[in-house]
């Protein structure tokens, strides 16, 4: 018996360093840090840190309660480890013995490994929230008291006007004037019944003294939005013709970090519960605005670090005024009325966008995960299949994007081909003996009019603009003879027809009865720590997997199956009924034969018209 209890203590032992190794071996991949086996005055924590919710207060508590002096604690955004600093070795060793293997001060009750290290990795000294505010901007924190916040709230809950179809899941209402989203403007004859109400009128009093700077009127335009957490707003402007300037924007019910972005500059600003933003000159017409989808922000904390903060939900009241006219501002990068670039070099911006955005939540991803991918790629589904048992023996079909190449050999009197951008995937198919050659959807090097037969089986819904995605259609169109036909399949935003749900809604354990909260609450918490990783300039949310879609522009979880279980994120346009269709309808030299729904896919197949 005390044998078999040795050798448990052992066991754990060797799991907890094996636990710890694996975490600093996650470091050492990000940033220069060293290990050292004796004691030094810097601490790694392992295994918490701000991406899986860490707040500075529950560390230094944790630390506090070992009798441990720490002097800094440094949190770097989108990281699972943190690091403190101690005056004395004795501080940092009654931390360690403290702390190692015994706090679980991560969500859920994760248990922190600690290391002792050589010093910090340079850039923990990098803090992005030094950066002054855009000029022109203000925040008023305290702007209303908590009874007035509750008043406001009230006065807006029983009127306004509903924003038509879904604005991505959050829910908006308008005051004085409609903001009409679809042509991102308002129309000033057009006034609604329903006026800004009059409890909004105890906040323009306050504003005439830091108001005198503008040539300012009372607002007559509100747009309400309600965000729950892990919602949010894309990067915008408010449409210079529609409003003058400045714009308000009063804060309820949560803290949040808006986003200000001119070209590369980025500056994450506060907003506090109850403050009142003021975004007035450069800030109002040279910056765009949004808020991340996410479930915890990153900000700031007391002790001049960082820490993270859980939203809840927020309610904002945006106010404007009505220009009624053109705009005569000298911001003319992003004013509708000056816009000096030309609509092509618009659109050669967000072309170059969406390449870098495929490129490392695309092509990036799929080199990455080929191998694990190409195993959950066997089986054909059947009607894709049927479509390449329609063509005459002999006949010359290219898969585009043929992933692993599991359509090559389905019907084995075909002289089937594919291409793909993915070498990794390539490289499983040649294994098989395909034939197989690598190139981009949107350029095949095959002579037009050549084949018979195409088939894209979930490609086209990773390229990130219409443009793209129509430009991969009149590719295939291109390569196809008279009478040659392309089947094309996309994901759909829609995971449900009929009320049956699609095999990638079905494979939700969450419906099985066997699943606790506990394991909703990891969902979660994996949730949030994605969201965390997400990238600055990529402001998409992270869709939770086996769940409907809420937009159609997301990142899509992957997860690996090796020992560190990496996700990735892929990009996706899932598509809207009809949208896959309106596509092919804007090539004129093919016509639609065929289109249905699959399994939670959009299909069309269309035919190369005769000449
Ligand atoms: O939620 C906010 O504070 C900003 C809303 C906003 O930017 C808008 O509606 O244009
Ligand atoms: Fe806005």
């Amino acid at each position: 018996m005390h044998v078999e209890q040795q050798q448990q203590k052992v066991n754990k032992a060797k799991k907890v360093d094996k636990k710890q190794r694996r975490c600093l071996a996650i470091i050492k991949s990000d940033c220069e840090v060293i290990p050292s086996e004796d004691p030094t005055t810097y601490l790694a924590i392992l295994n918490v840190g701000l991406s899986n919710g860490l707040t500075e207060e529950c560390l230094l508590q944790a630390a506090a309660g070992t009798g441990g002096k720490v002097t800094e604690v440094v949190m770097l955004p989108g990281k699972s480890y943190c690091f403190l600093v101690c005056d004395t070795l004795e501080d940092a060793q009654a931390i360690y013995q403290g702390m190692h293997n015994v706090s679980n001060i991560g969500q859920q009750g994760a248990v922190a490994y600690l290391s002792y290290v050589m010093g910090l990795p340079a850039l923990a000294r990098k803090n992005d929230w030094n950066r002054p505010l855009p000029s022109g901007l203000l925040v008023l924190p305290d702007f209303v008291s908590e009874e007035e916040e509750l008043m406001l709230l009230r006065s807006i809950s029983e009127d306004g006007r509903a924003s038509e179809g879904s604005l991505k899941h959050r829910n908006v209402k308008h005051f004085g004037f409609e903001f009409l989203y679809g042509v991102n403007n308002v129309d000033p004859a057009k006034p609604l019944e329903q006026s800004i109400p009059s409890a909004c009128d105890i906040l323009w009093p306050r504003l005439e003294s830091s108001a005198s700077k503008w040539d300012w009127s009372t607002p007559d335009q509100l747009t309400v939005n309600e965000y729950e957490p892990g919602h949010g707003i894309p990067p915008h402007v408010d449409t210079h013709s529609a409003f003058l300037d400045p714009i308000l924007s009063l804060s309820l019910q949560s803290d949040v970090v808006m986003d200000f972005r001119r070209g590369e500059e980025l500056v994450q600003v506060r907003l506090p519960r109850r403050s009142l933003l003021i975004m007035s000159g450069e800030s109002r017409y040279d910056w765009t605005h949004g808020i991340r989808p996410k479930h915890i922000d990153v900000v700031p904390s007391a002790s001049g670090g960082l820490t993270t903060q859980a939203r809840g939900k927020r309610t904002s009241l945006t106010f404007r005024r009505l220009r009624r006219g053109p705009c005569s501002c000298s911001y003319p990068t992003l004013c509708d009325t000056r816009q000096t670039k030309a609509p092509e070099e618009l659109s050669l911006t967000l072309a170059a966008q969406a390449v870098s955005l495929e490129q490392r939540n695309v092509h990036e991803v799929y080199d990455k995960i080929a191998v694990h991918f190409s195993e959950t790629r066997h089986s054909p589904w059947p009607q894709v299949a049927d479509f390449l048992n329609s063509f005459h023996p002999q006949s010359v079909v290219l898969d585009v994007g043929c992933g692993n190449g599991k359509y090559l050999g389905c019907n084995p009197q075909l002289l089937a081909i594919g291409c793909d951008r993915a070498q990794g995937l390539l490289a499983v198919g040649r294994q098989k003996g395909q034939n197989v050659f690598r190139c981009d959807c949107l350029s095949v090097p095959v002579r037009s009019a050549s084949i018979d037969g195409c088939i894209s089986i979930a490609v086209i819904h990773h390229l990130a603009t219409g443009e793209r995605r129509l430009a991969a259609l009149r590719e295939m169109a291109r390569l196809l003879r008279p009478g040659g036909r392309a089947l094309v399949y996309v994901w759909a935003k829609d995971q449900r027809k009929n009320d049956k749900k699609s095999a990638y809604l079905r494979q939700n354990k969450a419906v099985n009865k066997e699943r606790t909260t506990e394991q909703e609450q990891r969902q979660k918490q994996q949730q949030q720590q994605l969201e965390q990783q997400v990238p600055n300039d990529t402001p998409l949310p992270v869709h939770t997997n086996r769940t409907e879609f809420q937009q159609q522009d997301v990142l899509v979880p992957w997860k690996t199956k090796d020992e560190q279980k990496t996700t990735f994120l892929r990009y996706y346009h899932v598509f809207e009924e009809q949208e896959l269709e309106n596509l092919v309808s804007q090539l004129p030299e093919v016509r639609i034969v065929r289109s249905y729904y699959d399994q939670g896919n959009h299909c069309v197949i269309f035919e190369k018209k005769d000449k």
